[in-house]
């Protein structure tokens, strides 16, 4: 019996469920602009799952395959069993997908506490009468609402924010807050695309943690991009590399970095 494996950071590689979504064979083009090409990959349940490569390489695009905001020409997203090709963002996101942006996307002039409430949008009642009772059980159901996001701002400790508009806020800040609206949506898959861009080395770590015990203690299943490839070694379980739109590595984070392909793809050296 093998000895159980190592990461890079020294800890035990945390061992991860059955296959939550299955990438198959995706191709995306844009004209003639091929972002994707002949891609598969899968995620597993409860783990961290990287998706990197250089400017370009498609990260994104995939992103957007996966929640259903671009519809891939060729390949499909299998989540939980079901196919997901022509599935669009809220249908995903009812599914239980939820993501976050490159860019902060949060209404700037509405509080914190209203921004992530807004996370609980699919989770309320669609019913216009319903809504409109604002006693009994219509009630009830908004005090639980309003438990779930407290509990999110405690979580993200940002207690102190809760009431001021967005636009206000430092950049570090609003990234997290982005955080709390995906969480308010309680993903079964989070996607988070770059959630640690543009912000300095503490509000990093603390992003890190944040990620670190969502995985940990709510046992989301996380697949996000990363530029810092000191990040992406720490925070994942595997690694898929991209390259010209096309998977160039699969693995875990020791395996990838060891890999000729990734290492010239990195240093900019055709192959
Ligand atoms: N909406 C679009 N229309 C046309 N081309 C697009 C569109 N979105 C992406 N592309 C092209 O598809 C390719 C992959 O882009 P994508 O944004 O997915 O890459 P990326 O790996 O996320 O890049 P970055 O790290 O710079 O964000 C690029 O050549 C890009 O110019």
């Amino acid at each position: 019996m093998n000895a159980e494996p190592i990461n890079v950071t020294g800890t035990p590689i945390r061992e991860k469920g059955e296959v939550l979504l299955s990438v198959e064979n995706i191709s995306l083009r844009f004209g003639g602009v091929k972002a994707i090409t002949d891609v598969s990959f899968d995620i597993r349940k409860g783990e961290i799952r990287a998706i990197i490569g250089p400017n370009g390489a498609g990260k994104t695009s995939m992103l957007n395959c996966i929640n259903g905001f671009y519809q891939p020409q060729e390949g499909r997203v299998v989540f939980k069993g079901e196919r997901r090709a022509k599935m669009r963002p809220h249908r995903a996101a009812a599914g239980g997908i939820a993501r976050t942006f490159q860019n902060v996307a949060l209404f700037k002039g509405m509080s914190t506490l209203d921004n992530i409430m807004t996370g609980r949008t699919l989770k309320m009642r669609k019913n216009f009468f319903w809504q409109a009772l604002r006693h009994g059980p219509a009630m009830q159901e908004e005090i639980a609402h309003r438990r779930v996001v407290e509990d999110i701002i405690d979580f993200l400790q940002i207690e102190h924010i809760r009431k001021l508009p967005v636009g206000k806020l430092p950049y570090g800040l609003q990234k997290r807050v982005e955080l709390g609206r995906a969480l308010a949506m309680e993903p079964e898959l989070l996607l988070l695309d770059e959630p640690m861009a543009g912000m300095n080395l503490e509000e990093k770590e603390d992003m890190c943690r944040f990620i670190l015990d969502v995985n940990n203690q709510f046992g989301t299943t996380i697949a996000l991009i990363e530029h810092d490839m000191g990040v992406v070694m720490d925070l994942s379980d595997r690694v898929v590399v991209l390259e010209y739109g096309r998977k160039i590595a699969d693995g875990t984070p020791d395996e990838v970095k060891r890999d000729q392909k990734v290492i010239d793809a990195y240093l900019g050296v055709a192959h």
